[in-house]
């Protein structure tokens, strides 16, 4: 196990912790001023500190469990526990730093393959023992949260274990990996074959394969290489009734696609164990740039030409006025005062940073495909900044969690929410979910820096993310964020009138979790959560599969 995936490692990002990426004193200076931070530092609890009751497993279930994986691969000591204790969202995190209400696993399962996967299902459905599947434990929606609902006792599913490439098909391109590799490992077992997944999210140092299917992952680039759920071409799953494959051709009519349960199932409806994933052959050119358009709305504009003349780059990421700023705060020195000067002189008057980026093995297709993107902007007035800061952003594209880290300690309330909705709603959507955050999180005068940006897209709309910087409450800081979320995912959800859906989707990549589900109703209405129940029946009968996440 790498040091990045210790996953008793919940305090930081990385071993390092805040250290990895500290906030420059001008950044620190510049945030106090914004936000008012008043000193409040927490940092994360050591485990030696924190109160973790005694494992609720019963002995019977957990000597069966032991006889079937190995004494060592049953683990019941708190070190374990604790590291299974949630997943990485801000309340998580802020939970973990004062070691309150955090819901710990009775026992932590590390199998070794697929067919141990059913068989320890088999051994909790004997016991009536709830399961809760556990890939690199990045879920930002309380997916992996250790809850019972009505079980008495608890584990965490590890699939650390599952590590390995199956196979690969270069002729159809599709390989097959288990679900508990990592995104880096799965990078460098496919590059050894000349392939490349391009699932590149910002939590690709710690997250898994199955964790990407399970949640209906996007990466960085799903404009070139697609979201997860288009690469999967069929999975393999546990069930507590047996063991189910599906997919068996790149495109079926044999009725509803079934593989999509599993997709986005959350664990829930199964334990994936393996998935056969479409590749493409590794990249061997590669550009990144970034332009500046004026204003929000020009920008957006910009992207819509550029999804609906089917132009768009890999990579295509547009910031707003206030994400982009603060990209240029952070950054400070020089450069950005020579850039802030370049921008005045073009009389662009609210900056806000597009950056494209194009893979290829062939540089001629490169040059091609860029030249055509670049043609479907030229009606849009815009600054080139060329390849710098496109190539700043490519090599800074995984730094995010770790200066979240520095954010924490130094009393920052930092979170991230998501959303997509069709272009001709996509402007009054971003406009309402920032109002809400921003009414929700103004203190003493103060207002939060809301930022947001479009970063997945397609013909008929594109992806909202939106990421949160307050001051954090001293008394209350997960009561601070829950009423700032509620009241945005409130304006995501809110019924527009004519048209019976809400303003945009509850969540585009992060998946429903523990924390979404009081919406999922208001998105697919009650069928749909008569549809969902009746499916985790089927397969679960005695719901064991993570209680309490997706469905109710
Ligand atoms: C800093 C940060 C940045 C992030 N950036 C992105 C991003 O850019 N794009 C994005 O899509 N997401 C992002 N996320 C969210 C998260 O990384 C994704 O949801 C990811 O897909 C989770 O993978 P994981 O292996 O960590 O799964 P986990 O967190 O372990 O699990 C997530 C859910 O899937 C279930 N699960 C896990 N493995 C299996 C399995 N084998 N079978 C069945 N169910 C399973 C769990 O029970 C849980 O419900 C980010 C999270 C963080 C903390």
């Amino acid at each position: 196990m790498s040091e990045l995936i210790d996953h008793t490692l919940r305090g930081g990002w990385t071993p390092s912790g805040a250290g990895a990426a500290p906030l420059p004193a001008h950044a620190l200076r510049w945030l106090s001023t914004r936000i008012g931070l008043d000193g409040i530092t927490t940092p994360a609890a050591p485990a030696s500190l924190l109160d973790v009751p005694g494992s609720a497993l019963p002995e019977a279930a957990r000597a069966e469990l032991a006889e079937l994986l190995g004494e060592h691969q049953v683990q019941t000591g708190a070190t374990a526990r604790l590291g299974r204790a949630g997943g990485l969202s801000y309340a998580d995190l802020v939970r973990r730093r004062d070691g309150t209400d955090l819901a710990i696993p009775d026992a932590v399962l590390l199998p070794a393959d697929p067919a141990q996967v059913q068989q320890v299902l088999e051994v909790c459905v004997r016991h009536d023992v709830a399961v809760v599947p556990f890939g690199g434990g990045t879920s930002v929606v309380g997916g992996v949260t250790a809850l019972r609902g009505e079980k008495s006792s608890v584990v965490a599913l590890d699939l650390a274990g599952l590590d390995r490439l199956i196979s690969v098909d270069p002729v159809s391109r599709i390989a097959v990996l288990q679900a508990g590799v990592r995104a880096p490992e799965a990078e460098s077992l496919l590059a050894a074959h000349g392939f490349t997944l391009g699932h590149f999210p910002q939590s690709f140092e710690r997250a898994t394969i199955g964790g990407f299917a399970a949640t209906r992952s996007a990466g960085q680039a799903s404009s070139g290489y697609g979201r997860f759920a288009d690469m999967v071409e069929g999975v393999r799953v546990a069930t507590p009734v047996g063991e189910w494959r599906l997919g068996s051709a790149p495109a079926s009519a044999a009725g509803p696609d079934l593989r999509q349960l599993a997709v986005g199932g959350e664990g829930a409806l199964g334990v994936i164990t393996e998935v056969a994933l479409r590749v493409r052959p590794k990249p061997t050119e590669m550009r990144y740039e970034a332009l500046v358009l004026d204003g929000w709305q020009a920008g957006a504009e910009a992207v819509r030409a550029l999804a609906q003349q089917r132009v768009l780059a890999d990579v295509t990421r547009l910031s707003d006025v206030d994400e982009t700023a603060v990209q240029l705060e952070l950054s400070g020195g020089v450069k950005s005062r020579a850039l802030r000067t370049l921008l005045l002189g073009r009389r662009i008057a609210e900056p806000c940073l597009l950056v494209l980026g194009w893979e290829s093995t062939s540089g001629a297709e490169l040059k091609q495909r860029r030249a055509a993107t670049l043609r479907a902007l030229s009606g849009f007035r815009s600054l080139r900044l060329g390849p710098r800061g496109g190539e700043a952003w490519h090599s800074n594209r995984f730094a995010g969690p770790r200066q979240r880290d520095a954010l924490l300690d130094v009393g920052v309330c930092v979170e991230t929410l998501e959303t997509a909705t069709c272009w001709s709603r996509l402007s009054e959507l971003r406009s309402a979910v920032r109002a809400a955050l921003v009414r929700a999180l103004e203190h003493d005068g103060r207002a939060p820096i809301v930022m947001c940006h479009l970063s997945h897209a397609y013909e008929t709309g594109a992806s909202l993310y939106f990421t949160v910087l307050a001051a954090r409450s001293a008394q209350d800081p997960i009561g601070q964020w829950q009423r700032a979320k509620d009241a945005a995912t409130d304006a995501i959800t809110k019924r527009v009138p004519g048209h019976e859906m809400g303003r945009g989707t509850l969540t585009h990549h992060h998946a429903v979790g523990a924390d979404h589900l009081p919406w999922l109703e208001s998105e697919i209405g009650s069928i749909g959560t008569t549809v969902l129940a009746a499916a985790k029946r089927a397969v679960d009968p005695t719901g064991i599969l993570n209680p309490g996440k997706l469905i109710r």
